[in-house]
């Protein structure tokens, strides 16, 4: 017995021995620390499949405060970046760090498009006239700030505030209230009046879909873990195939307009447009609803940010004559400070977004860091929300007054980094639909809180935990739906909303000149 004990204890000393030597040697000294090689490959492995995601950006970050280490698995690497300063240094290498391949893979999984629309999107993924390139040309276009992007905001507000018309109390959960509702009010905008969203099937399907997205992106084996949203994805694709046969996109958005062009351009067929655009509505809805939800959680559950959140709404935004209130959405955005401090403290707090690139070719970055062709590099949001040396030693509690302007004129402003505010990413893949997101959020909780007293049905608002973070989700997500009370304010007056200023950006990213003042 004590031989076979020596015997397996040298066998494991010994492979454990050569694995150090295996990554020693094929570990380029000018690459970044590889971190987490107790064992090497393996220890890794097992604190991934343990941690789950949470891994990235909890665990590696807590372990190794180096600026961007490796991650060495038994197939390929990942460099995972921490220093505020590398992240624009990275996202400017656009030519050799790159999300287009990413892209390309992903759509033939989880979109599940024919082999020949699978070529059509491989075609020059590096190019700036490839497909990828092409879609996503198109879609900043339109959301960004201008008439199209006027006619989004409108149409979505115009929905939100018809949906929250009611004169009775009423008990709702609050999560499943807020996404039914930013749901429609989101794509009655994009697809106008034939919406595929208003056939009682795509709303019943889109949870198995939406819950599943990543074990149809990992397709493992995904008869067996991805068959229910396999199975919801197809509903869906009948329900946008239908759309477009029947001219739904000649009566929609210019973004959906611009885009069918696009695919149509390129060759792609009818079915594949169908289902590339229901792997779009993800990117659509998915953030948007719980963005929406831990907002008007934290404004609700604080007496004080509700009080000043009403106040400045109604004396900055909301005109009154005689029965009919009207909410300026466009002073909503840019003279209620408060409510926007909270928006982007929202963000700090509950983006997890974690942006992923493939090194295409050997590059050097920061002329010191080589990274290797095939590697995978990640920049995980949580990383930058939760460092102590920018966001200061409250940097765990919700504070919503931390990007409120400096107004104290006491000398010259102390600046945060911005680019530690990443809840819509950065660099060439910075969310194109920002403002109008940003929009739907502060329309939906400025209408929720001036049209009702929103009160929690347990008798006190109990902060909903949110543990798991998931490959598809740049939220958290919630692990229970808190039930609330709706009771309307004022019975007896009339609604209404407005945009007396047109064509005005949102600053929610570095990009935008995001204020993050002292
Ligand atoms: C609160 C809501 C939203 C959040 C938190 C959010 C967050 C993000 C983040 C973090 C990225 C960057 C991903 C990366 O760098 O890998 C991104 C990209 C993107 N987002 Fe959003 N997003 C939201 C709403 C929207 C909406 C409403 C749309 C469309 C109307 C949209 C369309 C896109 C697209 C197309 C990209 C990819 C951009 C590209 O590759 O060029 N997002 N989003």
């Amino acid at each position: 017995m004590i031989s076979y004990i020596a015997t397996l204890l040298a066998g494991i000393t010994a492979l454990v021995f050569l694995l150090h030597m295996f990554l020693r040697l094929t570990q380029d000294a000018r690459e970044p620390p590889s971190v987490d090689t107790e064992v090497p490959f393996l220890s890794v492995l097992a604190r991934i499949g343990w941690r789950g995601l949470s891994y990235w950006d909890k665990h590696a970050y807590v372990r190794s405060q180096l600026p961007i280490f490796t991650i060495r698995l038994p197939y390929f690497r990942i460099y995972v970046v921490n220093s505020t300063k590398l992240i624009p240094i990275v996202q400017r290498h656009v030519e050799t760090i790159s999300f287009s391949p990413i892209m390309v893979e992903m759509s033939a999984r989880f979109m599940a498009v024919s082999n020949k629309t699978s070529d059509i999107i491989r075609r020059d993924p590096m190019d700036d006239h490839g497909f990828v390139a092409g879609v996503s040309q198109t879609t900043h276009v339109d959301l960004s700030p201008g008439q199209s992007l006027d006619s989004l905001n409108e149409e979505s507000v115009r929905t939100l505030s018809g949906a929250l018309e009611s004169s009775a109390s009423a008990v709702v959960n609050m999560r499943e209230w807020i996404d039914k509702e930013i749901t429609m009010a989101t794509t009655e905008a994009i697809y106008g009046p034939l919406n595929p969203f208003r056939d009682p099937a795509v709303i019943s399907a889109w949870p198995d879909y939406e819950n599943g997205l990543a074990p149809l992106l990992l397709n493992v084996l995904p008869a067996i873990t991805a068959r229910r949203p396999a199975k919801a994805r197809e509903t869906l694709v009948r329900a946008y195939k239908r759309y477009y046969a029947q001219g739904g996109h000649l009566q929609a958005s210019p973004f959906i307009q611009h885009r069918y062009e696009f695919y149509l351009q390129r060759g792609v067929p009818l079915e594949d447009i169908a289902r590339i655009e229901v792997g779009a509505a993800v990117g659509l809805i998915s953030n948007t609803k719980p963005a929406t939800f831990w907002l008007l959680y934290h404004v609700c559950s604080d007496e004080l940010l509700l009080n000043a959140c009403r106040q400045e709404l109604m004396s900055n935004a909301v005109h009154t004559r005689k029965h009919t209130r009207t909410l300026d959405m466009t002073r909503v955005k840019g003279s209620c400070p408060v409510l926007f401090s909270a928006f982007k403290e929202t963000f700090r707090c509950h983006g997890v977004g974690i942006a992923i690139r493939q090194v295409v070719e050997d590059d050097v970055v920061d002329n010191r860091y080589l990274l290797k062709r095939g590697s995978y590099l990640l920049i995980p949001a949580q990383v930058q929300h939760r460092q102590r040396s920018i966001w200061g030693e409250n940097v765990d509690e919700f504070d919503h007054n931390r990007f409120l302007p400096d107004e104290s004129n006491r000398g010259p402003k102390r600046r945060r980094n911005p680019v530690a505010f990443r809840g819509f990413g950065g660099g060439a893949t910075l969310c194109p639909g920002r403002h109008f997101a940003a929009t739907e959020v502060l329309a939906f909780v400025a209408l929720a809180i001036l049209r009702f007293d929103i009160r929690p049905r347990s008798g006190r608002w109990v902060m909903p935990s949110a543990a798991n973070i998931r490959l598809d989700t740049m939220f958290h997500r919630l692990d229970h739906d808190p039930a609330v009370t709706l009771i309307p304010r004022e019975g007896s007056t009339e609604w209404r909303v407005m945009f007396s200023g047109l064509d005005e950006p949102m600053r929610v990213s570095v990009e935008d000149g995001i204020d993050v003042a002292e």
